[in-house]
């Protein structure tokens, strides 16, 4: 085996009322390198990454463990070096990029061949819904469901935008955000949330972001639940919108919120709402094309 890395970018699901259905890949990446080796080894290297004790129990080797086992194979063993750019907990998909590159690891190792719907399917069958795979598997913004076991997707074409992330010190797992969902919606609210999302999509598609940016502040699926959970909500959607935004959401289930800003204005929002909130992490970042990818090291 020649030594390889395996790229993936982070995402942002969501996009207000996209709710486990729309995400955007962006520039903020895990990296694993491989190398061959007679024992497994984990070696990490960032603040992003969990506490790890046990290298054979590493959350990406179990990933990788269990796309292998469908295929009735066991990993060689290997040794990686982990990096991430991608903040654990806060919203940007860090387990969904996780879950890729425990694919690709184990579609490289055991030369599986797995096509690209193949790695979707499974991605989307551990994460249980596809709007953080789908964009971290193939870049740029996609709209996906599942219907009938199978995951059906659309990229649309990138935004004219630009993005800027805010995101807190404090993390909040997305089990715990979807815990405070209803478990029901009513068919009124139902057929009300779901036409906001088809004008969002149609806004977006015909690039018409004032309305675009309406939409995605008007969710009735997850925002109005988890407004609570996250810090500063109400201050960073007024702000964002006094600055020039189009329009602010939770980026996942949160705490990190991201708004969509016009072009070539994000630097200088970005640098403002640096003041406006010290203690957060605020960037502006570009989208992410490509999707996950492996390099051969020669
Ligand atoms: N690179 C990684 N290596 C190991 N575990 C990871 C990695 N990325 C994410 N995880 C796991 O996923 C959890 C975060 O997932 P989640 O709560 O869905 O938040 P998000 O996907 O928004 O970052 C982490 O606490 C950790 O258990
Ligand atoms: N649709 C999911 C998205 C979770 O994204 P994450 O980046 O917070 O893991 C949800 O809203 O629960």
């Amino acid at each position: 085996m020649t030594p390889f890395e395996i790229r993936v970018p982070a995402s942002s699901a969501n996009i207000g009322p996209g709710f486990d259905s729309m995400g955007l890949a962006l520039d903020l990446y895990l990296t694993v390198a491989v190398y061959p080796s007679d024992k497994w080894q984990v070696f990490q290297n960032s603040p992003h990454l969990p506490n790890q004790t046990d290298d054979e129990d590493h959350y990406i080797l179990q990933m990788a463990r269990s796309v292998a086992a469908r295929w009735n194979q066991e990993l060689p063993a290997c040794r990686l070096r982990i990096e991430s750019e991608i903040p654990l907990a806060r919203g940007l998909g860090s387990s969904a990029s996780a879950i890729v590159a425990g694919i690709e690891l184990a579609d490289q190792v055991c030369v599986l061949n797995l096509t690209q719907e193949q790695k979707l399917e499974i991605g989307t069958e551990i994460e249980g819904h596809p709007d953080n795979i789908a964009p971290a598997l193939m870049g740029g913004f996609i709209i996906s469901t599942v219907v009938d076991g199978h995951v059906d997707w659309i990229s649309l074409p990138d935004p004219d935008l630009e993005m800027v992330l805010y995101i807190p010190g404090s993390d909040l797992k997305t089990e715990e955000a979807r815990n405070a969902l209803p478990a029901t919606y009513t068919r009124e609210l139902a057929a009300s949330a779901s036409a906001i999302s088809n004008v969002l999509i149609a806004s977006l598609a015909a690039g018409d972001y004032l309305l675009a940016g309406r939409m995605m502040e008007h969710d009735l699926f997850h925002e109005p639940y988890r407004a609570s959970l996250i810090p500063n909500y109400e201050s960073i959607r007024d702000e964002a919108k006094q600055q020039g935004a189009y329009g602010t959401v939770i980026s996942g289930a949160g705490p990190t919120m991201m708004s969509f800003i016009p072009k070539e204005k994000g630097q200088t929002i970005a640098t403002h709402f640096q003041r406006f909130l010290p203690d957060y992490q605020v960037v502006l970042l570009l989208a992410n094309h490509t999707g996950s990818s492996i390099t051969h090291m020669t």
